[in-house]
């Protein structure tokens, strides 16, 4: 998608004070998505919803474009057609209609970012800094935290590893910790920006299989929280017992959706079919 840079910021985008009532939408909409890397076409025309507080586990071969769609619903790659709307905002760009023709103008960086800081993410590699402890890392940038501040960022950062069940490890470095801590130190870190979707690109997969239990079952009491979480794993059990809704992608496009007991336990197509009996 070529669109010119968007010129100003909107006031109601700079200042967030006006917050339209957004109830009603779903949290993520993907509408006749496409991403081309160069000459290679990865997602064809994705069309997905993401209910308020669901749960979307998405399954499919290696290749399929997962990654790919997770990545294009926070902005780490830009869309080359279709569009994104997170929380009823269309992510990265702005329309102006002018006598009947609508255009798209490329958002500010600043408003990007601004976007970007609502949405968590956790990456299959933890993406922790070694020179910080695990509760800097959740703090994230204490130097630029100062004062009172500083002390509101640590209470809460403390609150966060309390919650995924690290109270005793808050000053470990990360090579001090297993790969299921540093994960949940992870998503401690994610969830420090109060985010309302959280996207998680195989969040277990780098993981010895002893350590996936525990990051599961913090991703499924923030389920239970009432996050609305998009995930891209290969844990069946996972997503029979938590998903509201698991999509099958297959070369770019989704092959089947529905609840688990649908695409899980009883899948229509035939690659749905063929993938499950390879992974189950
Ligand atoms: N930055 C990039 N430049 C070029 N091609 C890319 C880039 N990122 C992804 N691709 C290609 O896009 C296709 C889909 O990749 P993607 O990582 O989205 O798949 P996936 O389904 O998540 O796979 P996996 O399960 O192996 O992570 C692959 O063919 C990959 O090589």
């Amino acid at each position: 998608m070529s669109a010119p840079t968007d010129p100003g910021i909107p006031d109601a985008q700079k200042s967030g004070s006006v917050q339209a009532d957004r109830s009603g939408t779903p949290m993520v909409e993907v509408r006749e998505l496409h991403k081309e890397f160069g000459h290679v076409h990865v997602l064809k025309g994705v069309d997905l919803e993401v209910e308020r507080g669901s749960v979307c586990v998405i399954l499919g071969p290696s290749g399929s474009g997962k990654s790919t769609l997770l990545r294009c619903m926070n902005e780490l790659e830009e869309i080359t057609g279709g569009s994104v709307l997170v929380d009823g905002e269309l992510m990265g760009f702005r329309e102006t209609t002018d006598k009947g023709s609508t255009r798209l103008h490329r958002l500010h960086p600043r408003v990007i970012a601004k976007q970007r800081s609502r949405i968590g993410m956790v990456f299959q590699r933890f993406n922790l800094f070694p020179h910080m402890t695990a509760l800097e890392n959740v703090m994230e940038a204490p130097v630029q935290v100062r004062g009172d501040a500083k002390s509101k960022a640590r209470a809460r950062a403390l609150e966060l590893l309390e919650r995924v069940g690290l109270s005793d490890r808050v000053d470990h470095y990360p090579a001090q910790l297993s790969g299921g801590q540093q994960q949940r130190v992870a998503i401690a870190r994610a969830l420090a920006m109060d985010p309302e979707l959280m996207l998680f690109d195989e969040p277990t997969s780098a993981l010895d299989p002893e350590l996936v239990g525990e990051v599961l079952a913090v991703m499924q009491d923030l389920a239970r929280s009432g996050m609305t979480m998009v995930v891209v794993s290969h844990e069946i059990g996972f997503a029979r017992e938590v998903a509201d809704k698991v999509v099958f992608m297959d070369d770019g496009v989704i092959v089947e959706e529905g609840p688990p007991s649908e695409v899980i336990d009883a899948p229509r197509e035939a690659r749905t079919k063929d993938f499950l009996s390879h992974v189950l």
